[in-house]
């Protein structure tokens, strides 16, 4: 009898759960670790106050926090989100039940251990690793796998810039991993360094009840609302518009739909990178806060901190209370992975050597799983990069050479270099669909046009002809995924998608049933 594959999973949130998920679909024997008493990693909030100290806060969810991509992509491709009781966007607390629910449905559970915390991982050179863990803080134990699967994300690490004299400001200073609620700024001066996600989120919350909020922005960005013409955003975007359209063309056509439907941003603004060059955040009452005078924008670096704020590359002042830093995370500290796993002294700056960001070409058989900056849904993508793992050490996707790895890792760095902003968070930063299905191709798993098309002849003709026009001309669901190939659940894929085309307000039949028979 040949051995069952044994994996680690390291992390129980979205990637976990995908990952185990995989694994056990798999036949392989998995044991996930988090250090958490709850599954839902980033997605469980903590509490806490900005005072706290940022290594023992593990989750930077602030109570407003909402999903940034829409109810209809962002779901497993397996298992849809009910619009009876999920709406187009929702608040955190709803993404943690879907986690939940996921993992009660697919029977998870059982295979992670909480409260127990990976120290290290150490490969053994035959391949295998050993995996360091630590029980509730007490003891220590080694095991050994056949791979690791490491699924802790790239929200652990807050990265402080080193701000010159930041030591003599006497106003309060903390990293945006630490903001929870709007309530301790009221009637304060405020600002705020950085113009991602965390930034702009935090803006609009502090700014109605903030006697100032400024925020400071080196590169500023794009600002997409939820809703464009009464539709979440991201049903003006489908699979033929990013895969058959020139990229220039497509992004030029949406920058002007933007244009047409949102008050235009100020010029300190407008960056000098296309819409889709950046990870775009998304926050429908942000350009009113800011011609409403509630948010005012500097375009500036920081030059130095001073007793009373910040002084500017621009030459201006600001003299506020309280100074929030939103800007970002160390991305690869995995503190229990070889410090050379992501980057080594010969990386290129704002780069990472990760073959499909996924393997390494120096180590063999882990995985990083959720370590891509996607534009677009995160729960389709780390189920592709789960399944494209699986794929290679069950033997389905042939496992690339060294050599392999590290020309394909060379074409990555000069593809990303000409389609992203060069910085450290586009190092990682991908387009969804066609990253999803270069990892899903090798198992025959992409809903080409041909494979849809084929289906009109073999098949219901109606049926599969409103399957080929959702998938290609509609919103881009991750059931799609599922149509074809290893890994199908075709009958209940095909009922998602449908259901979703014709935007119906509660799961379909077909879909409740075949959830109940598919696991
Ligand atoms: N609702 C949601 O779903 C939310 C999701 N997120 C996600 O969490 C992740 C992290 O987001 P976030 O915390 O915003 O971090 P990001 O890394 O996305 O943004 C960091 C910001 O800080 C700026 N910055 C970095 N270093 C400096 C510096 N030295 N001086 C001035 N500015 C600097 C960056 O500017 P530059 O571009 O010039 O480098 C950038 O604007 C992202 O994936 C985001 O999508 C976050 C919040 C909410």
């Amino acid at each position: 009898m040949t051995e069952k594959i044994r994996i680690a999973v390291v992390g129980a949130g979205i990637s976990g759960l995908a990952a185990v998920k995989e694994c056990v679909a798999a036949g392989f024997e998995v044991e996930a670790f988090d250090s958490r008493d709850e599954i839902g990693g980033a997605w469980a909030y903590q509490h806490c106050t900005p005072d706290a100290t940022p290594s023992e806060v593990w989750s930077s969810m602030y109570q407003g926090t909402m999903l940034n991509s829409c109810r209809d992509t962002s779901s497993f491709s397996d298992f849809p989100l009910d619009p009876a009781r999920y709406s187009d966007y929702f608040k955190h607390p709803l993404m943690l039940q879907y986690l939940n629910e996921y993992a009660d449905h697919f029977d998870l559970r059982k295979h992670v251990r909480l409260r127990t915390k990976v120290l290290e991982c150490t490969a053994r050179g035959d391949g295998s690793w050993t995996v360091r863990i630590q029980e509730d803080g007490g003891r220590v134990q080694d095991k050994v796998f056949n791979a690791v699967f490491a699924c802790t994300g790239h929200l652990s690490t807050p990265m402080v810039p080193e701000f010159k004299g930041r030591e003599t400001f006497k106003g309060q200073f903390f990293h945006s991993h630490c903001y929870r609620t709007p309530g301790p700024f009221e009637g304060k001066r405020v600002a705020i360094i950085g113009f991602g996600s965390s930034a702009v989120d935090i803006a609009c919350e502090i700014a109605p009840q903030a006697k100032e909020l400024h925020m400071v922005t080196r590169r500023g960005g794009w600002v997409l609302p939820r809703y464009v013409l009464g539709k979440p955003t991201e049903a003006w975007d489908n699979r033929a518009t990013q895969l058959w359209v020139p990229s220039s063309l497509s992004q030029w056509l949406q920058t002007k739909l933007l244009q047409l439907v949102d008050i235009p941003p100020p010029k300190e603004l407008v960056p000098e990178h296309k819409l889709l060059e950046q990870n775009p955040t998304v926050r429908g009452d942000f350009t009113e806060k800011v011609a409403t005078g509630l948010i005012a924008v500097q375009r500036a670096s920081v030059d130095s901190f001073t007793e009373t704020g910040l002084a500017l590359s621009t030459g201006a002042s600001l003299d506020v209370d309280i100074v929030i830093c939103a800007t970002g995370y160390n991305l690869f500290d995995i503190p229990y992975l070889p410090s050379d796993l992501v980057r080594n002294e010969s990386t290129p700056q704002n780069a990472v050597d990760l073959y499909k960001l996924l393997m390494s070409p120096r180590y063999t058989n882990v995985f990083l799983l959720g370590f891509a900056e996607v534009i677009g849904p995160l729960p389709p993508t780390v189920e592709a990069q789960a399944r494209h793992a699986v794929g290679i050490l069950g033997g389905r996707i042939k496992r690339p050479s060294q050599d392999q790895m590290i020309r394909h890792i060379k074409k990555f760095h000069e593809f990303q270099a000409k389609h992203f902003v060069d910085s450290p968070r586009h190092s990682i930063a991908t387009h969804a669909i066609a990253y999803n299905d270069d990892l899903l191709e090798p198992l025959g798993a992409v809903p080409t046009f041909g494979r849809l098309l084929t289906k009109v002849f073999t098949s219901n003709p109606i049926k599969a002809m409103k399957v080929l026009n959702a998938v290609w001309f509609g919103i881009p669901s991750s059931a799609q995924w599922r149509l074809c190939g290893e890994g199908k659940k075709e009958p209940l894929a095909r009922a998602t998608v449908l259901r979703i085309a014709a935007e119906e307000r509660e799961l379909s039949r077909s879909e409740r049933e075949f959830l109940v028979t598919t696991t």
